[in-house]
């Protein structure tokens, strides 16, 4: 019988009351990795009371001693970001190399949330008058959930709770039940760091779980991070309930490539971000639009890049790309080829049936590149979440515009091209949250606020940066008439009426 992942609840490992398990894959072999509890609304019950009994006191702590536990929580993450990435791996197929990217990003919000104290501030006016001041305070909301996606296991939640816990919040988070045991650990350490019971416990399970959180009368605010139908499903549901809620959602990245540009950079870069983390990340590029002339070098080179991939399981440092996550993450992006072939597409590159010799029975898909793609296609319109690369190809600059805006999605979008007058303009035009100039879709920064445009994000709200300040916390404003009298001694202010 496989390991089983608990739920983490008041610092301790629980099996929870909820006997429902799932199954956790490796996906280089398909074979059952570990069973992971399935919360139900008593398990989140639990941890919502475990975080409510904490939430005062840690509300109470001193700025020195949350950023003294952050540290200690960093350094921990910094001794342990081998163990750390080869659990992402195990669990998720990312390449390691990857994995170690994503704790390294974790840890940069880390070390930003240790010097938040600067950032919990309110405003103050100038006195209003002699006796009295005006000023507003920030405070912590007190319980805050946050539900994240299979593909950053460590990143995604790192977005999150460390600024939440930062700004004096405790916090329940559910992570996926496909690649669940990166956040037990990060729970363990954060233990060991010093931080008391309840602060930070997870629950561990699918919808069910997720939703019960929402509905939670005890939870202030939720911050999501998924797939566009579930984030518009959870904005929903979490506003109805009452509470703050964030919820960023997918997307379908363009990188636009005009006449000008280097093809062998340009070409570098759609396959790095195309098939990087077998396509299961949020800022892969999906579509190429190659602007005028320029389409058919690079097409041969993206083409000669795609043929040269080695894909094979994450932990052989010789592979530059992974399985997908499951069978289902597999199955559904080979119907997305089959679709695209059929609909007319050119598949230059098709990766169906590449699994690596001696992993037959994993989650395979190989890097797989369509030209001549129409946006009526399902393969452009729809986001696969996989190793699929798209070319399109348009005659002009506005074209290629039209076609990026015309997407519902606007989470990123990169442009690749010598001239600045035409990527200012470009960056300017574009109805999206992220733009890369010459560069790929950058994984946002710690120190600065982010999120996607129009389907996804949902909520006017940005994560980390000051924005994740704001959005874990609330002002109070405090008009003061200070006492005339100080120990009996009349200090002589002037009476106001
Ligand atoms: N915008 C971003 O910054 C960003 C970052 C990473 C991933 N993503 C997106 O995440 C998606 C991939 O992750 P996924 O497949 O885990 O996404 P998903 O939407 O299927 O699941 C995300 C989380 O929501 C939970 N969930 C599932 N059904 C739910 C429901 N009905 N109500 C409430 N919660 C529910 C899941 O258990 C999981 O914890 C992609 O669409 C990707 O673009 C976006």
């Amino acid at each position: 019988m496989a390991e089983l992942v608990k739920h983490w609840i008041d610092n301790a490992h629980t099996p929870g009351v909820t006997t429902r398990t799932g199954e956790v894959f490796q996906p280089a072999t398909g074979a059952v990795a570990r069973q992971v509890a399935l919360a139900g609304s008593a398990d989140v019950d639990l941890a919502v009371a475990s975080a409510t009994k904490a939430a005062r006191e840690w509300a109470d702590s001193s700025l020195q001693t949350r950023a003294k536990v952050l540290f200690g929580f960093r350094q921990l993450v910094d001794a342990h970001r081998t163990e750390l990435a080869e659990l992402i791996t195990a669990e998720h197929g990312k390449v390691l190399s990857d994995a170690h990217g994503e704790v390294q990003r974790g840890l940069e919000v880390v070390e930003f949330a240790c010097g938040i104290g600067q950032l919990l501030k309110g405003e103050h006016s100038e006195q209003v008058s002699r006796d009295v001041d005006a000023y507003s305070v920030r405070h912590p909301l007190g319980v805050v959930a946050g539900i994240t996606p299979f593909n950053f296991p460590v990143m995604v939640a790192m977005w999150m709770f460390p600024i939440a816990i930062a700004c004096g919040n405790a916090f329940v988070l559910k992570p996926s039940d496909r690649d669940p045991s990166a956040s037990i650990r990060l729970a363990e350490l954060f233990a060991e760091a010093g931080l008391p019971p309840g602060v930070f416990n997870v629950v561990n399970g699918d919808g069910e779980a997720a939703g019960a959180l929402l509905d939670h009368p005890g939870v202030a605010a939720a911050s999501f991070v998924g797939s566009t139908p579930v984030a518009r499903q959870v904005y929903a549901r979490g506003t109805a309930a009452g509470k703050r809620v964030q919820a960023l959602g997918g997307a379908k990245n363009h990188m636009v490539v005009l006449p000008d540009a280097d093809v062998d950079v340009a070409a570098d870069a759609a396959v790095s971000a195309g098939y990087g983390s077998a396509g299961e990340r949020c800022m892969a590029i999906s579509v190429v639009v190659a602007v005028g002339g320029i389409a058919d070098p690079l097409v041969n080179a993206i083409a000669e890049r795609t043929r040269a991939l080695r894909t094979g399981p994450g932990t052989d440092p010789e592979s530059e790309m992974g399985p997908l996550v499951t069978a289902a993450a597999r199955d559904r992006v080979t119907s997305y080829i089959e679709a695209g072939v059929e609909q007319g597409a050119t598949a230059v590159v098709d990766g169906r049936g590449s699994a690596p010799s001696g992993h037959e029975a994993g989650f395979w898909v190989g890097p797989t590149l369509f030209d001549h793609v129409r946006p009526q296609m399902s393969i452009y319109t729809d986001e696969i979440f996989g190793p699929v690369l798209c070319v399109v190809r348009v005659p002009t600059f506005d074209e290629a515009v039209e076609l990026v805006n015309a997407n519902p999605y606007g989470n990123g979008v990169a442009i690749f091209t010598g001239d600045g007058l035409a990527a200012r303009r470009f960056q300017r035009e574009v109805t999206v949250g992220m733009v890369g100039i010459n560069v790929p879709i950058p994984v946002p920064m710690a120190y600065y606020s982010f999120g996607g445009w129009k389907d996804s994000l949902f909520g006017d709200t940005h994560v980390h940066g000051v924005h994740g300040v704001h959005f874990y916390t609330r002002t109070k404003a405090v008009t003061a008439r200070w006492p005339r009298q100080h120990h009996g001694v009349d200090l002589g202010f002037p009476t106001h009426g």
